[in-house]
């Protein structure tokens, strides 16, 4: 035997529990839904042709002095008593859906649930409506009991009942300030400024206040409405009054823009996805932001707000910008206070990075100052986007600067100077280089965040030229060998700078280059730079950091691990001693009783090239310098002073032992 079928029952206090503690941010939403029920049935009357739209109007009267009630009431389609059981106590129950049971794009309900959210604020909802097609008012009243009532208005009880529906409510004490005028009024503002339906808000002692505007930022590149007060129109004159229309749209979108961002943007870029009914503007930001920051973007669906500040609308490169857009394509949520992932946001999402690049193209084709006013403010957002975009590269990379050792340059200014560039992969290489090549040519820091990037896009983004990285290294082997008659001075400086470094794990060589008030260049590996580096923390930090630093430096990488393992370990760093230098021809010069002064003038040499080379000093570093500077002191004074002599200062590694 089968069982009758059984309809589910519903706990309605449940369902409400839902919906405010998981669905809706916030009580206040309960105002959006209405106002959207009441938007819906006004565009069914329009559609029906029951109503002109100049004439669509919904009003708000907040709870009041006068009134215990807020209450809600539109001049749209209204409902017949039939269907009003099924329509407004059937969870999931909606008019708004096609006959594929699919939600109409030209309304902005879907779910058959906004109307619960009143039992947030309210204990009872009530309902009045008369059909606009014609027929009876009636009275719908639903409690949070899970009950409702049914009524027809006849007679007098119904006379004051117009087309269209009202809704009143009766706050709960706790929610009676949502109520009032003050929160409406801020309320119905946020959510529906931007509403195509006149929206008013009776304030106290019976005045009206409109909280609409024109949506500016849907619609500055096609011109508002014409003025009409301009009366007759001479020939010809119609292009001019579209360019005035439009100039005017430009200068509300820009006031907007400045309310949105706290001061004027920068520029303004047009937001158009017409496969998804999307349409709005990008504003860019007039200053930077912080470091890291991301850009939210404020979302209407046909006018009602669905989010100020929506994430994951913008390529993760487009901080610099905050778009303020309005759909009627994009599907949202049950909330209503974002969009679903489907394929319509991606395919919104993708066209909306495409209208920012497209932005930043023509600016660089057709507006270079404008495109460096953007850079001085958002260059680190534009390299980011560059190194992932060949396309756009090539067109900004022209316009991109780098620091040179000539200073900061374009990069089509260091094309034009060498198409074959030449570049430092880190910031201390590019120091260090700097030093020593000759001023003629140039040589590009590219350590700095993505920039080593851009670097090795140029070749491909600029056909003409050609950029490779250059090392200290490459720069020393084309160092000339000291030969003939210096060769002998030279060996001899560089034995004594080999005994005077004793201990410090730098080896010495002796080379001859310009520029030849460099006496001596410090040459480390970057690697070697790195544990250098942590050797130094290592050694001046105490405690829980000082062995956590101990076992990091301790750690080999696998690259070292593997060094390790080979018998000779290669030297730490170089000092390359200038033999163009007088300074150093003089120490080969040096009486055998002044090594001393010549081993203390090698120590500060090291320290100086060190420095000059921008490398951290070790404690060891650091004492040798000391030492040095002051037995240069006492040697000076005190050997003027003829009281001491040379052996009271040497000690290990002076050469004077034996
Ligand atoms: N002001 C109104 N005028 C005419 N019909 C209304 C009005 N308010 C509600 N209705 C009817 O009641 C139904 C249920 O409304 P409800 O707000 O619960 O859901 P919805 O608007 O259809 O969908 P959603 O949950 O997405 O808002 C609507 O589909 C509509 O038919």
């Amino acid at each position: 035997m089968t069982l009758p079928s059984q309809p589910f029952q519903v706990n309605l206090h449940a369902v409400v529990e839902l919906l405010s503690t998981h669905i809706y941010s916030h009580p206040s939403v309960f105002l959006r839904e209405l106002i959207q029920n009441a938007r819906d049935a006004i565009m069914t009357s329009i559609e029906q042709g029951t109503l002109a739209p100049d004439d669509a109007l919904i009003r708000i009267t907040p709870v009041g002095p006068e009134s215990s009630e807020l209450v809600v009431t539109d001049n749209g389609a209204g409902m017949y008593r039939e269907d009003m059981a099924e329509l407004l106590s059937t969870v999931g129950q909606s008019s708004k859906r096609d006959i594929f049971d699919l939600p109409r794009t030209d309304r902005l309900g879907q779910f058959g649930i906004g109307l619960l959210s009143c039992f947030m604020v309210s204990d009872e909802i009530i309902v009045e409506t008369r059909p606009a097609a014609g027929g009876e008012a009636s009275r719908w009243v639903g409690r949070s009991d899970g009950t409702f009532t049914l009524e027809p208005l006849e007679g007098t009880s119904g006379a004051g009942i117009k087309v269209g529906t009202r809704v009143r409510l009766t706050p709960r004490p706790e929610s009676r300030e949502l109520t009032m005028y003050a929160r409406v009024w801020e309320l119905a503002t946020l959510y529906a400024e931007f509403l195509p339906v006149t929206l008013e808000v009776c304030g106290p002692r019976g005045t009206e206040r409109f909280v609409n505007r024109t949506p500016f930022f849907t619609r500055h590149l096609s011109p508002s409405v014409l003025p009409s007060e301009t009366g007759t129109l001479e020939e010809g004159s119609i292009e001019d009054l579209h360019a005035w229309a439009l100039e005017r749209d430009l200068e509300h979108l820009a006031e907007y823009g400045a309310e949105l961002l706290g001061a004027p943007p920068l520029d303004m870029i047009d937001i158009s996805v017409p496969e998804t009914g999307t349409r709005g503007t990008a504003f860019v930001l007039p200053a930077s932001p912080s470091p890291g920051a991301k850009q939210t973007t404020r979302a209407y669906m046909g006018g009602l707000l669905v989010s100020e500040s929506l994430p994951d609308l913008l390529p993760e490169w487009a901080f610099f910008v905050r778009v303020v857009l309005d759909s009627t394509g994009l599907t949202p949520t049950a909330s209503r206070e974002n969009f679903v992932n489907d394929e319509a946001l991606a395919v919104t999402k993708r066209a909306i990075a495409s209208s920012l690049r497209a932005w930043i193209l023509s600016l660089a084709e057709n507006d270079p100052r404008g495109l460096q006013r953007f850079l001085a403010i958002h260059d680190l957002a534009l390299r980011s986007l560059a190194v992932h975009d060949a396309e756009l590269a090539r067109i900004v990379l022209p316009h991109f600067t780098f620091e040179t050792n000539q200073g900061r340059m374009l990069v089509s200014e260091i094309v034009a100077a060498n198409p074959r560039v030449r570049y430092a992969e880190t910031t201390e290489e590019f120091r260090q280089l700097a030093g020593v090549i000759p001023s003629d040519q140039i040589v590009v820091n590219a350590g700095y965040v993505y920039e080593k990037d851009l670097m090795r896009m140029l070749g491909e983004a600029l056909p003409s030229a050609s950029a490779n990285p250059i090392t200290l290294g490459d720069v020393i082997a084309q160092f000339g060998a000291v030969l003939g008659a210096d060769a002998e001075g030279a060996e001899r400086v560089r034995a004594l700078a080999e005994t005077a470094l004793f201990g410090l794990d730098c080896d010495v060589q002796v080379r001859a280059f310009t520029p030849e008030d460099v006496p001596a260049l410090y040459v480390v590996d970057p690697n070697v730079l790195r544990s250098m580096e942590l050797k130094r923390l290592e050694e001046s930090t105490s405690g829980f950091w000082g062995d956590l630093m101990r076992e990091v430096t301790a750690a080999p990488s696998p690259e070292q691990a593997s060094e390790t393992s080979e018998p000779d370990l290669p030297t730490l760093a170089t000092l390359v001693l200038n033999w163009s230098s007088s300074l150093v021809k003089m120490l080969a010069g040096i009486d055998t009783d002044d090594q001393v002064v010549a081993s203390r003038t090698l120590r500060l040499m090291y320290v100086q090239a060190m420095l000059a080379g921008h490398n951290p000093l070790r404690p060891a570093d650091r004492a040798i310098l000391n030492e040095s500077l002051s037995d240069m002191l006492a040697l000076s004074t005190n050997l003027m002073r003829r009281d001491i002599s040379v052996e009271d200062f040497l000690e290990p590694g002076d050469g004077h032992e034996s």
